[in-house]
């Protein structure tokens, strides 16, 4: 039975999920060392923002299929390491959208409330009215800093609380921010108009202290800044002097450069409001994303694909299953243009031929790679890993598509340039599904892939074939079919033989030898 580490706590109902399909071990708050150590055991892991899937982790995880993260970020994942070992990483992407937006609202009007100091105070049988004059976000300007999934649900929100909306975000279409009711402004704009500043961004090397001591010079004294998206997006000590020096008005934040927090002058004003990384702390985010993440790593294990895999774009269980003749067609061939081209690829152009132009190319060129890549790496590459391994192997692809009808309504062609030479074949799907090897180094031909085939190239003259036929008799190998391709009458011929078994050792060289074979190949599907 397969085995699965919870590492950080999650709701129960998704260790149930998981449990349908494995062992599960919840062991949370291990140390980095002692998940190196018991790693190799397990086939799943499912976690949260708590525990660091560090490279040295990765490597060690020798049986590990996928990582779940029961979340949205999955920052504290290598996934590069993940992706080059084949691993998929998924996480929930929807599961936690409205608990961390709320919690962003709720921050805002804290932070214009003075919500948290008024309850100590009056916890500390103090009745202070005056201390606690608050401002009113009615009327007042919010700017969004990332207009995605949560951004946009308080955008929502503080629309309809009557609160003026910019917003920044380079990703995002006019369209989308007028439907929102916000106005796109650059960053400097957003910053000198806005009362209050929230972020909804990811951390990416454009986003690290998107907030610094410029931008918050550029804030209007009354400015509030709120942060339940990442830590490092504010350079805290910047924020904190500016708060000090009454820069700015406030700030509340959920997230930190370090997390748990460690010593930091956030902590000595009145003004800052702090939580632990509560986003998306509700107990119906929690059931949200637990389902959705345990799903998906149940139905890994159980040899389905994941539909929020974030190291294998595009491939979702819908694509998956509208495409899956055309991978196995892919890889196919994929399998078959390697093991002609032998030695070392260089290049590996795909091409999508008649109605399949028109298909998204990216799940099939990938097929076509992991096929390519499978005689030398066997079941190590995945759809996961295929690109990767293709790139560290200096492999260059090329995709093209090409609308015009052949002997098929749709087809792929795949060439492979290697250190030894370049060759092509081409495939179809027949109305049954059934793959049919159409083509190969410009030879019309017509055969199903089989275990074992053979392909000479060889002068079109007679007896040729009656030799080839003897020869393999003679070593007891079994011809399941024959075709033989031509382009003119007794000039070059490709021979595509399926045979029931293996070719001995040394009867290739023994095929090389007979007269008019200028080459021979033999492949296993
Ligand atoms: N505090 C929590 O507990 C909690 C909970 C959930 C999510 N989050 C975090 O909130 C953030 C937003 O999550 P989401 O689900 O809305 O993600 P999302 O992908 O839907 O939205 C992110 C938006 O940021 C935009 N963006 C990217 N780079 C940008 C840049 N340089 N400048 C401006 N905009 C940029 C993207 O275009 C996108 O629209 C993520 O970092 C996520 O990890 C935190
Ligand atoms: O990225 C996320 O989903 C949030 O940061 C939530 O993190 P958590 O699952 O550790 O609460």
């Amino acid at each position: 039975m397969a085995k699965v580490l919870v590492s950080d706590p999650i709701d129960q109902v998704g260790v149930e999920i998981l449990s349908q399909v494995a062992q599960v071990d919840v062991k949370t708050g291990l140390p980095p060392e002692e998940l190196v150590k018991i790693i190799p055991e397990y086939d799943a892991m499912m976690l949260r923002s708590g525990t660091r899937v560090t490279k040295e982790i990765i490597e060690a995880a020798t049986q590990l299929k996928i990582i779940g993260r029961a979340g949205v970020g999955v920052d504290n994942i290598d996934v590069q390491a993940a992706t080059r070992q084949g691993i998929v990483v998924v996480n929930s992407p929807e599961g936690n959208t409205i608990a961390a937006a709320e919690h962003a609202l709720a921050m805002m009007l804290s932070l214009s409330r003075h919500i948290p100091e008024a309850n100590q105070s009056v916890k500390n049988d103090k009745w202070e009215r005056k201390r606690f004059i608050g401002a009113e976000v009615y009327k007042k300007t919010l700017g969004v800093v990332g207009l995605g999934k949560i951004g946009s649900h308080v955008a929502n929100v503080a629309k309809s609380m009557g609160m003026k909306l910019l917003a920044y975000d380079p990703f995002i279409s006019k369209e989308r921010a007028d439907q929102l009711g916000c106005t796109l402004v650059d960053l400097d704009l957003l910053f000198a108009e806005s009362d209050y500043i929230t972020l909804h961004i990811p951390k990416t090397k454009e986003t690290t202290h998107i907030i610094n001591k410029e931008s918050l010079s550029k804030m209007k004294p009354n400015a509030r800044i709120i942060n339940c998206a990442r830590g490092g997006t504010i350079d805290e000590s910047a924020l904190a002097e500016a708060i000090a020096e009454g820069k700015i008005a406030g700030a509340a934040l959920d997230v930190f450069e370090e997390e748990p927090l460690k010593e930091s002058k956030l902590r000595e004003h009145e003004n800052i409001i702090l939580t632990p990384h509560l986003g998306a702390s509700t107990a119906e985010a929690q059931v949200n994303v637990a389902v959705d993440v345990a799903e998906q790593i149940r139905d890994v294990l159980l040899g389905l694909p994941a539909r929020s895999a974030v190291n294998i774009p595009g491939l979702t269980p819908d694509v998956m299953e509208k495409m899956r003749p055309y991978l196995q067609l892919a890889e196919t061939l994929g399998n078959l243009v390697g093991q002609l081209a032998g030695g070392r690829i260089e290049r590996l152009t795909v091409r999508l031929q008649g109605e399949l132009a028109s298909t998204k190319g990216q799940p099939i060129v990938v097929a076509s790679i992991k096929g390519l890549l499978s005689q030398a790496l066997r079941e190590r590459v995945n759809y996961v890993n295929a690109a990767i391994e293709a790139k560290e192997r200096g492999i260059r692809i090329i995709e093209t598509h090409d609308a015009s009808i052949r002997d098929y309504s749709d087809s792929l062609h795949l060439a492979a340039q290697g250190s030894l030479g370049e060759h092509s074949v081409t495939g179809a799907l027949l109305s049954d599904g059934e793959i049919r090897i159409t083509d190969v180094d410009g030879f019309p031909i017509n055969v199903p892939p089989s275990n074992y085939m053979l392909f000479t190239v060889h002068r079109d003259m007679p007896g040729i074939i009656g030799k080839i036929g003897s020869l393999l008799g003679s070593f007891n190998v079994n011809i399941a079919s024959m075709q033989v391709g031509r382009k003119i009458v007794r000039g070059d011929a490709v021979m595509a033989l399926s045979l029931d078994d293996p070719l001995p050792e040394g009867l290739l060289n023994e095929i090389t030898k007979v007269d008019g074979i200028r080459d021979a190949y033999t492949v296993k599907l």
